[in-house]
């Protein structure tokens, strides 16, 4: 067996191997489901078009050259899939498709001989180029959305090798100028070898770094409302304290509501009533806010909202966000039912986090000594 052969075998090999594991991933494991199951399916169909190719002989045929090249497209066009899926980024399958279709049907007018070699040869390094073009993109808006600039780099980095090493061949092959294509050089023949184990390793990493985004999403997320949980809030407030003590004078507003009688929801309407009315107070106060504004669940029926405000807009906004729940009850089997909650801002002023908070709650306090369903500002 040739060098050649044997390294062609290899890179088969590995494509299999990636196929059985991505597998594994995809059902019994049923980690990132969706996207395991196109990488297995992907890195089938790669594995099909290096067996046909690995067929060529002398005489071209349908299946060692169209089919075989067609199912390697189809396998890049999978693992595009694959990674929208992962990092939810959204439909994108115009582009891929179209490469697909417009391919399929070049090939299909290409009659199976030598001479067609050069186009069959151009057709699909051109498509391979671009569908690993657009994986790079994709690899690395995501990773630099979710961790940062150097990640999408490591991440994108084997994609971008792969459109690198298809652009070579496709400018070498211009060079040439001939109709008959010379096999694949030992060069190209190792970089295939290297590039199919560093594409599957980058997608597990693609997939670890899916599962780390979802622990760190649900650690700092309340799973009942989709808020962000106190422990973001703390996070969030330590970090505009500090801004305000940068800008002297900017100071902050803290805002803490607590829905009134809400014992009483509990236990007139059941437990799930109680739950939907702390979804239902999110979901009228979201849309009321700015996306600078952040509001969390502060813990059982509390609410903490940091207001980008002075304290006397952040006092009209508290008051907004109360008329607001009070005149949108909750709708319920039984018939709506009436929500309202009581709120206690206080303004940073040179007072510590636990100031602060002890100014807000104090506030909130007064609110329900008040007769509740009110806004109380802390003194300054
Ligand atoms: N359904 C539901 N109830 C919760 C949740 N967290 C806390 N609670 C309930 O919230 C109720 C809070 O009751 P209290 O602290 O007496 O307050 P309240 O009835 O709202 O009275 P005021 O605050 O004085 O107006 C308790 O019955 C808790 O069991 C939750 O996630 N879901």
């Amino acid at each position: 067996m040739t060098t050649n052969a044997l390294l062609m075998w290899v890179v088969c090999v590995l494509a299999g191997t990636a196929a059985f594991l991505w597998a594994v991933m995809a059902w019994p494991l049923r980690v990132a489901q969706a996207a395991s199951s196109r990488f297995a399916l992907g890195n089938v169909l790669f594995w099909f078009s290096l067996l046909l190719s690995q067929q060529r002989g002398a005489a071209p045929s349908w299946w060692t050259w169209a089919v075989s090249d067609l199912f390697g497209i189809a396998a890049f066009v999978l693992l595009r899939e694959g990674v929208q899926h992962l990092f939810e980024l959204g439909p994108a399958r115009r582009v891929p498709l179209l490469a697909f279709a417009v391919c399929a049907i070049a090939y299909a007018s290409l009659p199976p001989q030598a001479s067609s070699t050069f186009a069959y040869t151009f057709l699909y390094s051109s498509a391979v180029a671009l569908l690993a073009g657009g994986l790079v993109e994709q690899v690395w808006r995501a990773a630099r959305r979710e961790f940062n600039p150097w990640a999408g780099l490591l991440l994108a980095a084997p994609f971008a090798l792969l459109t690198a090493v298809m652009l070579l061949r496709l400018f070498s092959l211009l060079g040439q100028h001939n109709e008959e294509v010379p096999a694949d050089g030992l060069a190209m023949l190792w970089s295939f070898v290297l590039l199919t184990l560093l594409m599957n390793l980058s997608l597990v990493a693609c997939v670890v770094a899916r599962l780390l985004i979802i622990i760190r999403r649900q650690g700092e997320h309340d799973a009942l409302t989709g808020l962000p949980n106190r422990r973001q809030m703390e996070r969030r407030l330590q970090q505009e304290l500090a801004r305000a003590q940068r800008h002297a004078g900017a100071g902050c507003c803290v805002l803490l509501a607590d829905l009134d009688h809400f014992k009483r929801v509990n236990d007139q309407h059941g437990h799930d009533a109680g739950d939907a009315a702390l979804r239902h107070l999110a979901a009228c106060w979201l849309p009321r806010l700015r996306t600078e504004d952040l509001l969390a669940r502060w813990g059982g029926e509390e609410f903490l909202l940091l207001p980008q405000t002075l304290p006397e807009q952040g006092a009209a906004m508290a008051e907004r966000l109360r008329a607001a729940l009070a005149e949108q009850p909750l709708p319920w089997q039984g018939g709506p039912i009436a929500l309202t909650v009581s709120l206690g801002l206080a303004h940073s002023a040179g007072r510590d986090r636990a100031a602060l908070l002890r100014d807000a709650d104090a506030a909130l306090y007064r609110a329900k000594a008040g007769g509740r369903n009110r806004v109380v500002l802390a003194p300054a």
